[in-house]
């Protein structure tokens, strides 16, 4: 049977979507005192004062149609009564937000504030981006176009209020333009979107403001940031009294001709981050007998691995090809009684071979799939981009369909499981846009298989400390430009490590578990 599925979400950052903040927006909105737009504009001005330090420059903001644009009227009014030089740009004549929007308009005017309809020079101290925030419906174009791109251009911080307008708040997709900020204040809630696909590019450095909301009272999280409180309960020191067998076996299955590589990065990155036994399936033949450069790896035919009964976990394809052989493989990888990972030419042979889908559904153990979103394509029977214009519905779409866990990875790597939750990771760097990182994160999960995470937990877990393996190389200035995967096994090895001696040891889930 399949472990059950606990995972206790409650620590880890919420994020919720468009729809659930209108619901949250409708509970507290009717009583709230002062207005919700009242605390976001204030939050706002509190926030842009603290960019713009003790300096007195000038800001300018632009207002959009809506209510992101009435927290920019409000933001405005009250910086201007603080004493700063603030240029309003806005071009509707009849403001269609609602009620709140139009009264924060009518008291920037009250004040005495002045609105261009144009974005004049430059030479501002700080811009503040208030056109659409979580209501854009279509791509921007126009007018508010050239105005996003005149800010783009300019030299100076740019504060998006809520979400950079042009964002999809959802999904991260630019829609059409999108201000580059360098600071988002994020009013309510985290969104998705700022942490997926364009996200991160466009964002900057991300505040959240609550607004003094219990958001989960409401309605529940749409997904979760992932965070190592997740699995804080596993990263715990080894007993001293223990031997190889007790870390458990990882069985990995790749390497056809021309790309053992890929099958040894995976094998090395198992053994790293602890596994008791790497075994290595090498499909070619003529490959070494053994990894000269790791020693440890037990080099064996694809057959003797997966015939072995010792696996607490296979993993199947890196380098395996689309030969018939690589299929014969794949027939046999789905009918293990252990936890499956499917990766690169496994994920492509399963979008061709309806038999493998169907034996893949019926599987009673778990089931973990790693596709880039072009293999995600393939699976769905779709294109790259219409997977990477809504990564998260892509991702639980494929844990759906193929009742297994997913990582859709790219920038900011989505995870969905079968039961509809789904995770945003946000570690990791565009130095780990390289050949070999799908191979080293596949070993880092079948090594912590190994070892007795659960399925779920294995996967985030991986996802985490490959990224931030990767953070730690970037640190070091080992990168983004030129970081290599292998020098990410490396780093995951004292990562992990890191994180087992940061454990907290009276952390009551040591005790119930
Ligand atoms: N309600 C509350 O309690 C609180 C709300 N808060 C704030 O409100 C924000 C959400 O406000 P919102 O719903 O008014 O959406 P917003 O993003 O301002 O834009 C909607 C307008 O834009 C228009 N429009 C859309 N796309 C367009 C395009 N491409 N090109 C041109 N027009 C386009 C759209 O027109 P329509 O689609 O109807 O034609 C509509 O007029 C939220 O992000 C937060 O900042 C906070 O103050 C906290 C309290
Ligand atoms: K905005």
């Amino acid at each position: 049977m399949s472990a059950p599925r606990t995972l206790n979400t409650a620590p880890l950052t919420a994020l919720y979507n468009a729809d659930a903040l209108r619901r949250i927006e409708r509970h507290y909105a009717p009583d709230s005192t002062p207005r919700l737009m009242e605390r976001a504009g204030a939050t706002g001005a509190a926030k842009a004062m603290q960019l713009v330090g003790g300096r007195h420059g000038r800001i300018l903001v632009l207002c959009g149609p809506g209510n992101n644009g009435g927290d920019g009227f409000v933001l405005a009014r009250q910086l201007k009564q603080t004493g700063f030089d603030v240029t309003v740009v806005h071009d509707c004549d009849e403001h269609r937000g609602a009620e709140d929007a139009v009264m924060a308009w009518a008291s920037w005017r009250a004040v005495g504030g002045l609105t261009l309809p144009r974005v004049p020079d430059t030479g501002y101290a700080l811009v503040v981006d208030a056109l659409y925030g979580i209501g854009l419906t279509r791509p921007i174009e126009g007018v508010h176009a050239t105005w996003i791109d005149a800010v783009n251009e300019m030299d100076c911080p740019v504060l998006a209020i809520d979400v950079p307008s042009g964002l999809n708040a959802d999904t991260g997709a630019v829609m059409g333009r999108a201000i580059r900020a360098s600071h988002t204040a994020t009013m309510i809630a985290m969104k998705p979107g700022l942490f997926t696909l364009d996200g991160p590019d466009h964002c900057g450095e991300v505040s959240l403001h609550d607004l003094g909301l219990d958001c989960a009272a409401v309605t529940p999280p749409s997904g979760w940031q992932v965070g190592r409180e997740l699995f804080a309960h596993l990263l715990r020191p080894r007993a001293r009294n223990s031997h190889k067998g007790t870390h458990g076996n990882a069985m990995l299955v790749g390497g056809a001709r021309g790309m053992a590589g890929a099958a040894l990065l995976a094998g090395r990155a198992a053994l790293k981050v602890g596994a008791g036994r790497v075994f290595v399936g090498m499909l070619d033949h003529a490959a070494l007998p053994l990894d000269p450069e790791q020693p440890e790896l037990m080099i064996r035919t694809p057959a003797e691995v997966l015939a072995g009964d010792l696996a607490t976990c296979v993993a199947i394809g890196p380098g395996l090809g689309q030969s018939p052989a690589a299929l014969d493989l794949m027939r046999d990888a789905v009918r293990t009684p252990a936890t499956l990972v499917l990766d690169a030419d496994a994920l492509n042979l399963l979008a061709q071979h309806g038999d493998l889908e169907q034996a893949l559904t019926r599987r009673e153990a778990a089931t973990l799939l790693t596709p880039h979103p072009m293999e995600a394509a393939r699976l769905l029977r779709s294109s790259t981009a219409k997977i990477q214009q809504d990564r998260i519905v892509s991702a639980r779409e494929l844990a759906r369909r193929f009742r297994a866990s997913v990582v859709l990875k790219g920038c900011g790597s989505v995870i969905a499981l079968p039961d509809g939750r789904w995770f945003i990771n946000t570690t990791g760097n565009p130095g780990m846009a390289s050949a070999g990182m799908g191979d080293v994160l596949t070993g880092l999960i079948a090594g912590l298989l190994a070892q007795g995470w659960p399925a779920d937990l294995a996967l985030l877990g991986g996802v985490h400390l490959h990224g931030l393996a990767g953070d730690r190389l970037v640190a070091q200035g080992k990168g983004p430009n030129g970081l290599t995967a292998g020098e990410v096994i490396e780093s995951a090895r004292a990562a992990f490590n890191a994180l087992i001696a940061g454990a907290d040891s009276r952390d009551p889930r040591h005790s119930t578990r």
